[in-house]
């Protein structure tokens, strides 16, 4: 390895792991190390269809990155918000309802969550190829910017690409068919997302029935979420129930999002997930996040690969024309800029949607 000098920075320590036995999800785990030759590839393909296809999500380990690397990776998700003053972050913040883009911070009390009661999280944004992008940067994120810029490669190359893979294999496609569509050079949004949920009041917890931040899928294809031990994430289990998600060390938690089930044709699953008020033990802190939601490049457009065998067994299942289907640019757009700011039609005691680009979207309470 070249020697590199890094910047010294805060360290950002997390809530110990809780010691709550709660309900887990049975998310299976996918050694993504062995997907570096064919033979390792054919093996790991169908555990990873199946995860997607019944869960919507799995864990990857063994990425590549060490326990070292993986705490400097959450010491830098935490300087946006620990280290940047109130007055520069409005500077920096993104005029999302606009611009259809996360690009920037997304402020605190930006998106509502239930009767009057907004979000108590802050994430800071950056486009995956960092300084190519005339994206400007907060003071403290100066020096670390050759490093996220290296945190977004990796994330590229060295878990969205061979997942990627994966799941071609599983519909019966070329293995490149979804690499493709997910150049780091095009055209596209694919971003990094630094997260930090703050500890709510209790009239906040009894308003929102305890959500942090209401049932949801993510836009894009692939969302790789950096496990951290503050326990509050769950996902809506195929039976109807709500499971936490364990925290692993050093494991990424993968799921895939409302793109990636349109290329699908329904064969893998946006699956519903929120994040709730954490475990007894874990409240009072703090809990950052660090992430890579991966998307295609902006021109795809969203509609199945009928070519595929596997699709044509199970049934392809669309969520609208392929003659009305978006292109990839103009699904983040919609769902960017209408996300916890526009009018949701409740449909009944749990599920509200809306219409984005002629398609329905559904939200969980
Ligand atoms: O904070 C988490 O664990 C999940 C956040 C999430 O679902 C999102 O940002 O889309
Ligand atoms: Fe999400």
């Amino acid at each position: 390895m070249p020697a590199t000098t890094f910047s010294s920075i805060p360290h950002y320590e997390p809530a110990p792991p809780t010691h709550e036995e709660l309900e887990w999800a049975d998310i299976p785990i996918i050694d993504i190390s062995k997907a570096g030759t064919p033979e390792g590839r054919a093996e790991l393909a169908p555990p990873a269809r199946d995860a997607m296809r019944t869960q919507g999500f799995l864990y990857i380990i063994n990425h590549g990155y060490t326990q070292t690397q993986n705490e400097r990776v959450f010491d830098i998700a935490d300087l946006p918000f620990a280290q940047v003053p109130e007055e520069e972050k409005r500077l920096f913040a993104g005029d999302i309802k606009k611009t259809g883009s996360y690009r920037g911070y997304k402020l605190r009390n930006y998106w509502h969550i239930d009767n009057g009661v907004h979000d108590q999280l802050e994430h800071y944004n950056l486009h995956r190829a960092i300084d190519q992008q005339n994206q400007q940067h907060p003071k403290a994120l100066q020096p670390v910017l050759p490093e996220i810029r290296a945190f977004a490669e990796h994330n590229h190359h060295n878990v969205l690409h061979p997942l990627l893979r994966l799941l071609a294999l599983g519909m019966e496609l070329p293995e490149d068919a979804l690499v493709e569509q997910h150049g780091f050079d095009s055209k596209g949004e694919t971003y990094v997302r630094f997260m930090k949920y703050y500890p709510r009041t209790d009239d906040e917890e009894i308003k929102t029935k305890n959500v942090w931040l209401k049932g949801h899928t993510d836009f894009g294809t692939i969302t790789i979420l950096w496990s951290q031990p503050v326990s509050a994430l769950q996902i809506l289990s195929p039976d109807g129930k709500w499971r936490w998600v364990k925290h692993i060390p050093n494991a990424l938690v993968v799921n895939a999002g409302d793109a990636m089930e349109f290329l699908s044709g329904g064969f893998y699953k946006a699956t519903i997930h929120r994040v709730v008020q954490p475990p007894a033990d874990q409240r009072g802190h703090t809990r950052v996040g660090a992430f890579y939601f991966a998307m295609t490049d902006d021109d795809v457009r969203l509609i199945p690969f009928t070519e595929s065998a596997a699709l044509q067994r199970a049934g392809i299942v669309r969520r609208c024309d392929d003659a009305d289907a978006p292109t990839m640019e103009q699904w983040r757009r919609g769902r960017t800029s209408a996300y916890g700011q526009s009018e949701l039609k409740k449909k009944d005691e749990v599920v509200e949607e809306e219409v984005i680009n002629g398609v329905v979207v559904k939200h969980y309470n």
